[in-house]
């Protein structure tokens, strides 16, 4: 750098050109002036001495406390052109950029860093105060609302104390008010009597109804002033602090919902409604708004009720009923079925009036209007059920009347499975219900469906009474209906019917000829023999019984079976029992409901109407049901939809409580026997008869240690959804008289799902008892191989002490558990430890030969004794 004068070297750094002189002068550059020049050397001690005296800064607090670069941004050169020795100016412009140490650094005697850092610090605590401050803040606020709301609830209390007292004394107001009424009416009348008992004449006679009047004005005032009062105590409560809160003060329990009067409105679209407008009777100038009493609810419960139906029919959200659950111990949902016990706790909890209804009674409401009572009543045939021990010629019978009487009378002669068909027999027609067997019967039955008015006993009369020849007697009896015994097989070598007459009649069941009450007739199914002479026994049965039943009204009859239908959908089969079953009908069965789109007897010939015990086939219910469910023919279509939904709602629930129990029985079950082992089975049958009699026999192989479950059972053929459900809960399928679709088929192979087809029902008992028996855990027995006699004892380094034995039966080996027996006790039991012959260990010695046995943790072995060898074998049991 060229030389520079004081003055602009003073520029350059920022300050004075007298303190740079001065500065000069004591960094030992002397004689110095502002336009004098300096040289390096006086640069160099000018930097020398302005580096010591900065170094000494933290003494002396005059010296700069910082240095202060410029950044250099810019240079610009103006260049002076003029004359010889054209100079240039160079125009730098710099930025300040502070790299000292601030004010506050010396002031602490801290680094930038410590500094900022101890800034943060303070700032942070600074924040926490603040925090805490506020939170302070907040608890208090808290707290006073909290004060606030109890005296607010305190205050709400002694206004609702108040108004009910305003409310009794309004009462006992109104109560005096009549009293004196009737009493001013009785002394009126009384007045009146006496006037005209004694006739005086009257200048002017005044108005009659005056006296009566006039104290209905003076006890008007003490209601309006009970009135007046109550207001005021009102008033007065609410002034306590209550802002009013109605909707509050209502969703209090114990007290009910507290409705408040209010003034008319004109636009209410129904009159009353929940608030009731309460005005004096006096001259209706003064109209006060009284709080009413609260309202008290009769609740309607029925047997099981979903949490929001309930709370709608006490008129509160259900989240109030929730609540009130929970307070009484119990967490439930707003679509939480109740049972009667729960629903009537809680109604009485919120303070409202129970009124318990049961789903018989609401049925009973529903079908009131259904079921048409009043008829003339009509002969009509008689309805026949057979029964009898299998085998004993039920179907046989049944096949012979149908082929000989039913083919016989009848165009065509095609007859179809209907579950019934009819028969003529003299002037009147038989039905028979073509589904033998006490399962049918007993199902219907359980149903409440009497649908039989005879029953035929068939006892094959080379086998004599057998174990269900009894159990259909016992039935019979049980349903009050007369028997027929049909002494079938008469054609047989071993025939011998009074064996069958001997036998029955220690059942009570004695024929006519042994002074009894019951017909016999010998029979044979297989040949005919004998069918007319029963035929003619059940007419005249029949006629003794003088069946009846009114023809001119709305249908009712019974399901006999029903199935879905590939084609045709759900089909039914009805027993008419009362009335006229019309094309076009609505229907309600059970939980199904419809119209009847077609009727078929059977023949398969398509019927307009069907009378009493005309069983017939019916197209149109929405779905399948159980045999024995009751069918009415319902006035519209809304009110068999109605009832129908009834019950799906009513078997859903059931169905709801069951599944439940189940899985907490299946819960507890598994806590308390851990391993007792279950046979799920996923059932499908073709029509809804043999499904019951499947149902309740396979579930009665259950015993303690084994069970069948029945996973789902229904109607119709196997498909996707049920070998779906079948791998899912792990269950065997099987199909009565039904089979898989091709993708289930499909589905079963990929899934290796078992499924078994049957067309026999004790095949399928037999099957599933096997399969049971599979689960059953084995017995476990013990069987005695081998006895070898101790003769020596040796005592082994290694292996302690070796009994030298001599095998006497069978054989001994190595790995099988030992018993050591001294003079024929057991004296210890356990495992062999080394069995050997000579030096060589062996796994098995026989009979005859000597070997050394070391017992395993047991060294008592001695002379004479006995080492029996034994093995424990798995023995399967059957059920
Ligand atoms: N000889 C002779 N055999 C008969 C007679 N009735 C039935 N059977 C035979 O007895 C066997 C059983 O007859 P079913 O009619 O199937 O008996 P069931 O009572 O219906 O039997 P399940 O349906 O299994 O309860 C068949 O082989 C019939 O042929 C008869 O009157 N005489």
């Amino acid at each position: 750098m060229a030389d520079i004068t004081v003055q602009h070297l003073a520029k350059v750094v920022g300050t004075s050109a007298e303190k740079l002189v001065e500065q000069l002068k004591d960094a030992g550059v002397k004689g110095k002036t502002i336009t004098s020049t300096l040289s390096e050397d006086d640069k160099v001690k000018l930097l020398t001495y302005l580096r010591e005296s900065h170094g000494k800064a933290k003494k002396d607090i005059s010296a700069p406390k910082k240095m202060t670069l410029k950044r250099k941004t810019t240079v610009t050169e103006l260049k002076q052109a003029k004359g010889r020795g054209a100079s240039s100016v160079s125009i730098e412009v710099r930025k300040k950029k502070t790299l000292g140490r601030s004010a506050e650094e010396i002031a602490t005697g801290l680094s930038s860093d410590e500094l900022e850092e101890a800034k943060r610090a303070a700032q942070a605590h600074q924040d926490l105060v603040q925090e805490q401050g506020a939170a302070r803040e907040k608890e208090q606020e808290r707290a006073s609302k909290k004060q606030e709301a109890l005296d607010k609830i305190e205050a709400e209390k002694q206004a609702k104390l108040a108004e009910e007292k305003a409310i009794l004394e309004a009462e006992q107001a109104k109560e005096a008010a009549k009293k004196a009424a009737a009493e001013a009416e009785e002394a009126a009348k009384r007045a009146e009597l006496e006037a005209k008992q004694k006739p005086e004449p009257q200048p002017e006679p005044e108005p009659k109804s005056e006296p009566v009047e006039e104290p209905k004005i003076k006890i008007a005032s003490p209601e309006i002033m009970a009135r007046v009062k109550a207001e005021a105590d009102a008033k007065k409560a609410k002034e306590l602090g209550r802002k009013t809160d109605k909707k509050k003060a209502g969703s209090k329990f114990g007290g009910g919902i507290l409705h408040v009067d209010k003034k008319p409105r004109r636009n209410k679209k129904k009159g009353g409604g929940k608030t009731r407008d309460i005005r004096l009777e006096s001259d209706g100038k003064h109209g006060f708004e009284v709080p009413t009493k609260s309202i008290v609810y009769s609740v309607e419960i029925p047997e099981s009720i979903i949490v929001s139906d309930l709370a709608q029919r006490m008129n509160v959200k259900a989240g109030e009923v929730i609540k009130t659950l929970m307070g009484l111990g119990t967490m439930a949902t707003i679509n939480q079925p109740l049972d009667q016990e729960t629903a009537v706790i809680v109604v009485e909890e919120m303070g409202h009036k129970v009124v318990l209804r049961s789903d018989e009674d609401i049925q009973a409401e529903l079908l009131a209007d259904v079921i048409e009572k009043d008829g003339k009543e009509e002969p009509r045939g008689p309805v026949v059920t057979i029964m009898g021990h299998v085998d004993h010629g039920k179907t046989s019978l049944l096949d012979y009347i149908r082929e000989s009487r039913v083919a016989a009378g009848e165009s065509g002669g095609i007859t179809q499975h209907i579950g019934a068909y009819r028969v003529k027999q003299g002037d009147s027609m038989v039905t028979f219900i073509d589904t033998p067997g006490h399962a049918a019967f007993t199902a219907m039955r359980a149903r409440g469906a009497q649908i039989t008015d005879l029953v035929i006993l068939v006892v094959a009369a080379d086998d004599g009474v057998m174990p269900q020849t009894k159990e259909a007697v016992e039935h019979a009896r049980a349903a009050g209906v007369p028997m027929i015994v049909a002494v079938n097989k008469m054609d047989k070598e071993g025939a011998q019917p009074d064996r069958v007459r001997n036998e029955l009649s220690q059942l009570e069941v004695t024929p006519e000829d042994w002074g009894g009450d019951t017909q016999f007739v010998n029979i044979s199914a297989l040949k005919g023999d004998g069918v007319d002479e029963l035929l003619e026994a059940i007419a005249l049965q029949a006629e003794l019984l003088e069946l009846s039943a009114p023809v001119d009204v709305a249908a009712t009859g019974v399901v006999i079976e029903s199935r879905l239908d590939k084609g045709r959908g759900p089909v039914a089969t009805i027993l008419v029992q009362k009335g006229t079953l019309n094309m076009g009908d609505y229907l309600v069965a059970g939980e199904a409901h419809g119209r009847v789109k077609a009727m078929f007897d059977e023949h398969a010939k398509a019927v307009k109407s069907a009378t009493p015990a005309v069983p017939v086939e019916v197209l149109g219910l929405s779905s399948a049901t159980e045999a024995g469910v009751e069918v009415y023919a319902a006035p519209s279509e809304r009110k068999a939809r109605e009832i129908a939904e009834f019950r799906q709602n009513k078997s859903k629930q059931a169905r709801q409580a069951k599944q439940q129990a189940a899985k907490l029985e299946q819960a507890f079950s598994q806590m308390e026997d851990g391993d007792s082992a279950t046979l799920n089975v996923l059932l499908k049958t073709d029509v809804h008869g043999s499904l019951e009699a499947l149902k309740s026999s396979l579930t009665n192989l259950s015993t303690d240690e084994v069970k069948v479950s029945i996973v789902a059972a229904g109607v119709g053929g196997i498909n996707e959804s049920d070998v779906n459900l079948a791998a899912a809960s792990d269950a065997l399928i099987i199909g009565f008289n039904t089979r898989a679709d091709a993708s289930a088929r499909r589905m079963i192979e990929n899934r290796g799902v078992s499924v078994r087809y049957y067309s026999i029902i004790y095949d399928v008992i037999d099957d599933v008892r096997d399969a049971l028996s599979g689960l059953l855990a084995p017995d476990i027995k013990e069987q005695i191989v081998g006895i070898a006699n101790v003769r020596d004892i040796f005592k082994s380094p290694k292996l302690g002490a070796i009994a030298g034995c001599m095998v006497t039966e069978g054989y001994v080996k190595r790995d099988l558990p030992i018993r050591v027996l001294r003079d024929n006790v057991v004296i210890y039991e356990g495992q062999l430890e080394s069995l050997r012959r000579f030096k060589d260990d062996v796994q098995e010695v026989k009979s005859g030969m000597e070997c050394g046995i070391g017992v395993k943790n047991y060294n008592d072995v001695q002379d004479g004794d006995q080492i029996e060898v034994f093995e424990r074998i798995e023995v399967k049991r059957k059920l």
